[in-house]
């Protein structure tokens, strides 16, 4: 059984509240994650950037900002690779943890060549990823200059769900169900 479960769909249509329902969910199973999620900041009422947040640990780093006058750009914000790196080396560890809840696979992820090599690594390993990706071919400014997001959806191995208004209130026990069997439990 392909131990992978992606979830994908178009921006605002729910990935990240169906994993994070999904995560809790599993907690109650008892069944406990690594990996990391990546939360809009604000200020002022306006979107400045992102952070990147380990799950296990709790530790965040500013991952993106809209005022960042150095490094790559994903939309109007530069992405600090360095502060990614740093984050990911041991968010994406999955000792003592029963699978990786990554959130996301997105552009401004993948920046990271720690990010990009951990989690492939991940997915070929024997420990379930649940995570969100960004959907395909996104237009040329946000290209994803490693192809490692069009190499996710190229895989053959995994769970494939698209997340939709009309189904996704569903969506959070299934994907529990779908992580809690490969993690061999209940
Ligand atoms: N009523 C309802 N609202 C939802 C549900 N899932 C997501 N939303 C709302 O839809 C908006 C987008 O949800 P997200 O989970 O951030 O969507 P996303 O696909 O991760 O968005 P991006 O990361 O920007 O692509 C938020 O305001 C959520 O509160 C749901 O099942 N029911």
């Amino acid at each position: 059984m392909p131990a992978n479960v992606f979830v994908t769909g178009p921006p605002g249509s729910g990935k990240t509240t169906a994993v994070e329902r999904a995560r809790e969910r599993l907690a109650d199973r008892g069944h406990v994650a690594a990996g990391v999620r990546a939360p809009e900041v604000r200020e002022g009422g306006e979107r400045v950037g992102f952070d990147i947040v380990s799950l296990r640990t709790g530790r965040r780093a500013a991952m993106a900002r809209i005022d960042r006058d150095a490094g790559p750009g994903v939309g109007k914000y530069r992405v600090d690779v360095r502060a990614v790196d740093r984050l990911v080396a041991d968010a994406l560890d999955t000792a003592g943890v029963d699978y990786l809840l990554l959130d996301e696979i997105g552009p401004m992820q993948v920046r990271s060549d720690t990010f990009v090599r951990r989690v492939r690594a991940a997915l070929d390993a024997e420990t379930p990823v649940l995570a969100t990706v960004k959907a395909d071919s996104r237009p040329d400014g946000d290209r994803d200059p490693t192809d490692f997001i069009e190499a996710v959806h190229d895989r053959d191995d995994g769970l494939r769900v698209t997340v939709t208004p009309a189904e996704r209130d569903a969506l959070p026990e299934r994907l529990a169900a779908a992580v809690a069997a490969r993690c061999g439990g209940d």
